[in-house]
């Protein structure tokens, strides 16, 4: 069968996709093995901007990748990870939200921020246009981990 040109081209493009989407797998596997401060080191943009495509971390990674983020917790779906604390007054828990959303901007990618109980913070995170954990997650939530807070001491009651 005679291949057209156009076939051939299609074909090339497609093993080039693969190859570049294998590259992208390949970077995002050696972050997955990261520390916390390598995390912190990297950046959401290195990895382009997060799409439908972009690829989920794999189950395989997540117990590494929460050691990196010990504050942090993986919903029990494994398609979120969430951080959750007091604060002494409001405008601490606003100051750090403040905080927070620069690192958000900064990397183009965005927590869901609760503040309730005028200082009960939840940060919660996951990359909506994949639905579900990416890398950029994880790099965003060691970022925020880097945010100085003054976190109250666990509160046994509701004062
Ligand atoms: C175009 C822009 O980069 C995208 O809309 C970004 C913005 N911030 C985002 N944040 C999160 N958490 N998930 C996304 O899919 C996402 N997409």
């Amino acid at each position: 069968v005679k291949l057209t040109s156009k076939c051939v081209s299609s074909i090339k493009f497609r093993e080039h996709k693969r190859s570049v989407h294998g590259i992208c797998h390949q970077r995002i596997k050696t972050i997955a093995a990261m520390s916390a401060e390598s995390l912190q080191g990297q950046s959401c943009k290195s990895l382009g901007v997060c799409s439908k495509d972009t690829p989920l971390v794999s189950i395989s990674d997540m117990p590494d990748l929460m050691k990196s983020i010990p504050r942090w917790k993986l919903a029990t779906d494994q398609k979120s990870i969430t951080l959750k604390f007091s604060t002494r007054n409001f405008m601490t828990a606003l100051e750090f939200l403040n905080q927070a959303g620069a690192v958000a901007e900064e990397e183009g990618h965005h927590p869901d921020f609760h503040l309730t109980n005028y200082r009960d913070v939840e940060v919660a995170l996951y990359t909506h246009a994949a639905g579900g954990l990416t890398m950029f997650d994880f790099i965003v939530a060691a970022k925020i981990d880097a945010v100085p807070v003054d976190v109250l001491p666990q509160k046994l009651s509701h004062d």
